[in-house]
């Protein structure tokens, strides 16, 4: 139960609704008892040979009103209080997704996705539940099942109300332990059904890979598996739920025997009359729904107590980067100050980089080059605040990185990232993901920088055309000229290109490049990349080697030197000429 304590503050939120609810829900109860008796008291009366039409007629006019009171009360309980648990459920979402957006990268390098988003749906589904079907077991329960019984005792007969509840216990105790193992029973069906989704997805979207290395069959194995597995746990959660009806009938058929062999005895004893037993019965039938809800209602709050803490849990997660009191709220420009002692990835003992000191001035281009793995985009990372807790420092603007507004720095940095991602939506809406308003022609501006412009014209739908899953594939490099054209349209003070021109030819390279010069005069660029004709023009490109930097200087500084970056140039010569067939 400590779970309806803990939300306590939604319920006092929605006070209104909850006590009105609850009153309508009681107004039912209450009127509930009425038909039995009426009931009894007509059979009394045709017995006794005293039923007069009068005395009928205001008997069903009563069992009329009581109908209509009880027609508009449920509506308006159902309404109150199942309306505000779905409110619940909204709220809750919200701050869940909200406090997901606030995460930074290592929150999600420990979670998996499949899990968050079973938090942001299963959890806050038992906790609507608790807040809905919870409240209304617990009045039912109560308020329901104490009234009948307390008319039964009251104003039947209380020792035939007493021998009537002896196997109620037995129901209440079966119910409740049916509910745990169908709880878990279903939490295997839905794990199941999880994996089964997963491996569909998967083999869905890596269709290509699965036919290119000709394992269709061995995927069919492994998807009719899953399935299988989703069958089984599913028929095991059926053989607990087919348990429910049976039990129940039969406790109450002890319950309805045990009350008419008794209340026969009464009868022929003079203490009650038929009608009495009469009413007595109907009131017992009445008393199947409360009982139930008294098992439910403990398997209920249970998974709804389970569910909160573990949304709480997440909630209470401090997010690792955060803006520091009295951030400066200003975008920062001007140099960058490079100075990283060292640097460790969260949960990593080796350090990704050490020892990386570099000036960048306004205005100028930087390359960054070194073979895979060598710490490029962990560089970039830091500067994107994606991590902290490094040794040393980042200046920016004259100011330390952390200084600013997060959304302030973001702002400034206009990043394409090594693995690009595009929404599924338009080819417009994606290049105008920062700014959603912005003119049609700052978007075809964009694009033709990014030399994407041609190549949209060409599709039928044009800028309209849906990207991704629901849409048209674009290619590899489609899509990171798309990407550049988002991070272009920023115009930002400090452009950084991870890797993001490696699918483009080396003619589409050397156009962007130009017009990137062009335009971006007066604006600071990083460029990292493989290839070392995209950096070749750079002010300065520095030449990293497992997470420190070897060498720094112009393309023709470095190949003078004759180290590494001489090394990576001749290699890549060569590989050129071996492409084009050894001419040259
Ligand atoms: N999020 C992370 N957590 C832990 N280790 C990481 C993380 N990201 C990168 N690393 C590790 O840090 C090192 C530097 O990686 P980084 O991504 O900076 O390399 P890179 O030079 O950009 O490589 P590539 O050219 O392949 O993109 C690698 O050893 C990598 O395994």
């Amino acid at each position: 139960m400590k779970v309806l304590f803990r939300l306590g503050w939604f319920f006092k939120q929605q006070k209104k609704q909850y006590s009105i609810g609850i009153a309508m829900l009681m107004i039912v109860s209450l009127l509930q008892l009425l038909p039995p008796k009426i009931i009894g008291t007509i059979v009394d009366d045709i017995t006794a040979g005293e039923l007069t039409s009068t005395g009928l007629t205001k008997w069903l006019v009563i069992l009329g009103v009581a109908g209509i009171l009880m027609y508009i009360a449920r509506y308006y309980w159902r309404v109150l209080i199942f309306g505000s648990a779905v409110l619940l459920s909204r709220t809750m979402r919200e701050k869940l997704f909200n406090h997901f957006t606030r995460m930074s990268p290592s929150f999600y390098q420990k979670r998996r996705v499949g899990d968050l988003m079973a938090h942001a749906t299963n959890d806050i589904n038992a906790v609507q539940q608790t807040a809905g079907m919870g409240v209304l077991t617990l009045v039912d329960s109560i308020a329901t099942g104490g009234f009948v019984i307390a008319v039964m005792a009251i104003t039947i007969n209380w020792k035939l109300t007493l021998i009537a509840l002896i196997p109620i216990p037995l129901m209440i105790i079966l119910t409740s332990y049916y509910g745990k193992l169908l709880q878990k029973r279903f939490r295997f069906a839905q794990e199941a059904f999880s994996n089964l989704n997963d491996k569909t997805q998967e083999s869905i979207s890596g269709i290509k890979v699965i036919k290119t290395f000709g394992q269709q069959q061995e995927d069919i194995h492994d998807f009719t598996n899953l399935s299988n597995d989703v069958v089984d746990k599913n028929l095991r959660v059926a053989k607990i739920d087919a348990l429910f009806d049976p039990t129940i009938t039969g406790v109450f058929a002890i319950s309805y025997s045990l009350s008419f062999f008794f209340g026969t005895k009464f009868i022929i004893a003079g203490d009650m009359s038929i009608g009495d037993m009469i009413a007595f019965s109907t009131y017992l039938g009445l008393l199947v729904w409360p009982m139930l809800a008294f098992g439910f209602l403990f398997n209920i709050v249970e998974r709804g107590n389970a569910s909160y803490s573990r949304i709480e849990e997440l909630l209470s997660v401090v997010p690792d980067i955060k803006d520091v009191p009295g951030a400066i709220d200003a975008k920062p420009e001007g140099d960058l100050h490079f100075d990283i002692d060292e640097f460790k990835f969260p949960g990593d003992d080796r350090a990704a980089l050490h020892s990386v000191h570099f000036t960048l001035k306004r205005g100028e281009t930087m390359g960054i080059v070194g073979k895979t793995g060598s710490g490029k985009t962990a560089i970039l990372k830091l500067l994107l605040r994606e991590f902290e807790g490094y040794k040393g420092s980042i200046i920016y603007g004259g100011k330390p990185i952390n200084q600013y507004k997060q959304q302030r720095l973001r702002e400034s940095i206009g990043y394409v990232p090594q693995d690009h991602f595009l929404f599924s939506t338009t080819l417009a809406e994606n290049i105008a993901f920062t700014n959603p308003k912005i003119a049609v022609e700052k978007i075809h501006e964009a694009a033709a920088l990014a030399h994407i412009h041609e190549d949209i014209s060409g599709f039928t739908e044009g800028y309209d055309t849906i990207v991704g899953e629901r849409g048209v594939s674009l290619s590899g490099g489609q899509k990171q000229r798309v990407s550049i054209a988002r991070a272009l349209i920023m115009q930002p003070e400090l452009l950084i290109l991870d890797d993001s021109l490696s699918a483009v030819d080396a003619k589409t390279e050397e156009a962007i490049l130009e017009s990137l010069k062009q335009t971006r005069t007066g604006e600071t660029t990083i460029i990292t990349s493989h290839r070392l004709s995209a950096i070749q023009h750079a002010h300065k490109i520095i030449v990293m080697y497992e997470g420190t930097i070897v060498e720094v200087g112009t393309h023709e500084e470095l190949i003078d030197l004759a180290g590494k970056y001489k090394e990576m140039y001749d290699l890549q010569q060569l590989e050129m000429l071996v492409e084009q067939g050894g001419e040259g």
